[in-house]
């Protein structure tokens, strides 16, 4: 859809939000490992909350396995549609966009080992 290129309007702003949100719920509704990242990154928070952990690394890290999710999903509807038939280039695509997320994923599974066990054990611990 063009755009008018009219100075920053928060009707357009809005307008844009409502097509991301309604994106977001596309992907939670159809994809499964998206409803599984999106309730571990509240349980994340939420023992980042109650262990008085510093916030920022695990915000990032949620905010960026669910925003790469929501990319290889883009990816695979780019891909179903330019190419139904199987090929070997949509395959790269559909395994490197993948790729991204485990990568991000395994990232995040760090950085929550590092910043929320060791205050977990010490609540454990007495
Ligand atoms: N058009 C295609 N050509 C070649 N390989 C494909 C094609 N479509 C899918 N594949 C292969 O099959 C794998 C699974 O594809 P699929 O579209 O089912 O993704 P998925 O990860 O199962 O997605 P979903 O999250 O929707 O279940 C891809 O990672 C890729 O290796």
């Amino acid at each position: 859809m063009r755009s008018d290129g009219s100075a920053l309007s928060l009707k357009r702003w809005w307008r844009s939000a409502g097509f991301a949100w309604d994106g977001v719920r596309h992907v939670y509704r159809t994809q499964a490992n998206f409803r599984i990242e999106l309730w571990a990154a509240l349980l994340a928070l939420a023992c980042t909350w109650w262990l008085n952990a510093p916030a920022a690394p695990v915000i990032l890290s949620c905010a960026l396995v669910l925003g790469l999710e929501l990319l290889n999903t883009a990816v695979e509807a780019v891909v179903d549609l330019a190419s139904p038939a199987v090929h070997p280039l949509a395959r790269v695509a559909k395994d490197a966009a993948a790729a991204a997320v485990l990568v991000a994923s395994v990232g995040a599974l760090g950085v929550g080992l590092v910043v929320l066990l060791p205050p977990l054990l010490g609540r454990l611990g007495g």
